[in-house]
């Protein structure tokens, strides 16, 4: 069950500061019928909350990256969205070129039907191809789990993390399911600590991210990000907004 269907109960343990999560959140912008407005509204509130990254479909990437500069805000984006279906030279190409127009990640969609098939070795070789074209940025590793049966996630995230993957990631946010308490902790056992995981699809509250980071997600795309880290402020007792007017002096953001 996706923690957007669960009854997550209300975290009850130590509450991390405002900046730490914030530095965990995508914030995505993905939907195909965002206008230009909103995607200028997205981009003001990752600025505002400081999240690690918006996730922006490929062609806004130009103007995430204008918008975002000097920032620590990152400039993330999506490759073979959100089905995975295109070819590998299609993603290799889509890479290259989000990547000369200022992408600093890479969430890239396996495809799918290969993996149910059991060709691993086509779908490592097609993670490989994209993380060479990205020339160093991290690239994350959408399996969208709600169609795998585990033997198929078990082995794509080996292979994922054998071709260079720096996360696997749980779903694209657009498919039936989304990111499952069960899918994290198996993504966690599965691949070592150098690759982390990501989960999307359904995280809008701060306990469903909490319990997830809890199971091992240090990652999350989330499209409720103001929802979130403004519960969080809340729960503290009035944290200023993360990284905020004031900034956090440790870290100089
Ligand atoms: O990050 C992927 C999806 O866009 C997340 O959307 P959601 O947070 O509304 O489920």
């Amino acid at each position: 069950m996706s923690v957007a269907s669960m009854d997550v109960p209300r975290w009850d343990g130590p509450l991390p500061s405002c900046d730490e999560v914030a530095k965990m959140i995508d914030h995505s912008l993905l939907r195909p019928e965002l206008t230009a407005a909103e995607v200028e509204d997205g981009l003001a509130t990752a600025l505002e909350y400081r999240t690690a990254s918006v996730c922006v479909r490929p062609p806004d990437v130009p103007r995430a990256a204008a918008v975002l500069s000097g920032s620590r805000v990152a400039v993330g984006t999506v490759v073979g969205f959100p089905h995975g279906s295109g070819t590998t030279a299609a993603k290799v190409f889509e890479t290259a070129e989000l990547i000369s127009s200022g992408a600093e990640e890479i969430d890239m969609v396996i495809n799918i039907g290969r993996l149910r098939d059991g060709d691993v070795a086509s779908v490592q070789a097609e993670i490989a191809a994209v993380v060479r074209a990205a020339e160093g940025r991290p690239v994350k590793v959408i399996f969208e789990n709600s169609y795998l049966t585990d033997q198929d996630k078990t082995a794509g995230y080996k292979a994922a993390e054998a071709a260079g993957a720096a996360f696997v990631k749980t779903s694209t946010g657009f498919a039936p399911g989304g990111a499952t308490a069960a899918d994290i902790a198996l993504m966690r056992r599965t691949v070592s600590p150098r690759v982390q995981v990501k989960a999307a699809g359904g995280v809008r509250t701060l306990d469903a991210l909490l319990e997830l980071h809890r199971l091992g997600a240090t990652r999350f795309g989330a499209t409720a990000t103001a929802a979130i880290l403004d519960d969080l402020e809340g729960r503290r007792g009035g944290d200023p907004p993360a990284g905020g007017a004031t900034g956090d002096p440790s870290t100089g953001y």
